[in-house]
């Protein structure tokens, strides 16, 4: 069987499609996989080194654009609507699974077109706009958190959950923890870093200066903020690992007692799937502030703790890693509720789901 996994732009849309091509290959070897996508997007990036075949096409966001703006990017998405097509009569796939990003809208729309069988995965707690309309034209729609299932049509809905790469699942399960009096910290800001978490951090160490021999911190900036944050640390004499984009997350999961970082879905599933005590600052500016939604489906299940970026000062994040420094037992049960939310199955579901063509 074939099967074309549309979309991406962030990480947060790639990881569960790539997750999703990873289970459909492990099924049968006679099964491929092509990815559709931007020449902007991650996707572009990451999937050749990962061995993946990846198409590409033209599409843009409309969302907040001035006229003139919406108009070519309009006209970039009829392109790829005709460039979808064309990819769909090469490749000729069994069906299309639209992963979210504008890259997977000309793709799903154009396998409706051509009678193709066609779904979508919203990751976020809110749905973003691609998948709010793409929601109409499938034959199924799968979820990650069942705040997201009165967007889409009841019928054709399943609560998978999010599906998470299959290194990091494993990953899971060979954690390993500080030994003695160290605590580790592993801080990132999604796929692209976060300027002001990276700033808040570095705010927060002189308010950390009394156990600062005891930290161990690992902290992604993305691309453009590495040299800052790095010389940021240095200045303040404290020890960390700075990297502007980590390749292995399980690791880096793996190794830490608290994590610091966004909320992407993608980002709490994988927190979920880790046992992970967290602190989260939701990015403020996400569409329709989905990534606090995203938050409060943990914190309110006391899995985690939030940080609003208006209430983000160095002092404020120090006091809530000293407390969890300090309380062993509060990062415990927070770790205990996290893993309670865990669903790793989500890319069998789908994947089931998607060859059966029948909801389980
Ligand atoms: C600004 C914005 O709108 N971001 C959205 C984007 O976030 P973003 O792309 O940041 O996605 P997430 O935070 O959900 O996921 C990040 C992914 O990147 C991986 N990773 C991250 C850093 C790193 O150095 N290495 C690495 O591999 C993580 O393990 C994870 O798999 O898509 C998510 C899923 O739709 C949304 O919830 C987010 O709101």
């Amino acid at each position: 069987m074939r099967l074309i996994i549309a979309g991406g732009g962030t990480g947060g849309h790639l990881f569960p499609g790539i997750a999703v091509a990873d289970e459909f290959l492990a099924r049968s070897p006679e099964n491929e996989v092509l990815f559709v996508g931007t020449e902007r997007g991650i996707e572009a990036r990451l999937l050749p080194k990962l061995g993946y075949k990846l198409a590409l096409i033209s599409a843009s966001g409309m969302k907040g654009m001035g006229t003139v703006k919406k108009i070519m990017s309009a006209g970039r998405l009829l392109y790829g609507y005709s460039q979808s097509r064309k990819i769909l009569k090469e490749f000729r796939p069994d069906f299309v699974l639209g992963v979210g990003g504008y890259a997977s809208a000309p793709i799903v729309l154009a396998a409706r077109g051509m009678g193709i069988r066609r779904f979508i995965h919203e990751q976020n707690a809110l749905p973003g706009l691609t998948n709010k309309v793409l929601g109409r034209f499938v034959d199924g729609v799968f979820i990650s958190m069942p705040e997201s299932e009165s967007f889409f049509p009841k019928e054709s809905t399943q609560m998978t959950g999010n599906p998470i790469r299959k290194e990091i699942l494993w990953g899971f399960q060979e954690r390993v923890r500080s030994v003695g009096d160290t605590f580790s910290i592993l801080v990132f800001g999604g796929s692209a870093g976060a300027q002001r978490v990276n700033s808040a951090l570095l705010e927060a160490l002189p308010h950390l200066a009394g156990v600062k021999g005891k930290l161990r911190i690992t902290h992604q900036t993305g691309e453009k903020d590495a040299a800052r944050v790095r010389a940021g640390y240095q200045a303040q004499g404290v020890q960390a690992q700075v990297l502007s984009f980590i390749d292995d997350m399980s690791a880096a999961y793996g190794a830490a007692d608290l994590v610091i970082c966004r909320a992407g879905a993608t980002t709490i599933a994988e927190i979920t799937a880790c046992g992970k005590g967290c602190i989260f600052i939701p990015f403020p500016y996400a569409a329709d502030d989905h990534q606090r939604r995203n938050a409060e489906s943990l914190v309110h299940k006391n899995a985690g703790v939030m940080i609003l970026e208006e209430d983000l000062t160095g002092e404020r994040l120090a006091e809530k890693i000293l407390e969890l420094m300090e309380h062993p037992a509060l990062l415990a049960d927070m770790e205990k509720n996290a893993r309670a939310l865990a669903q790793l199955d989500a890319a069998q579901a789908i994947v089931a789901a998607m060859v059966t063509g029948s909801r389980d």
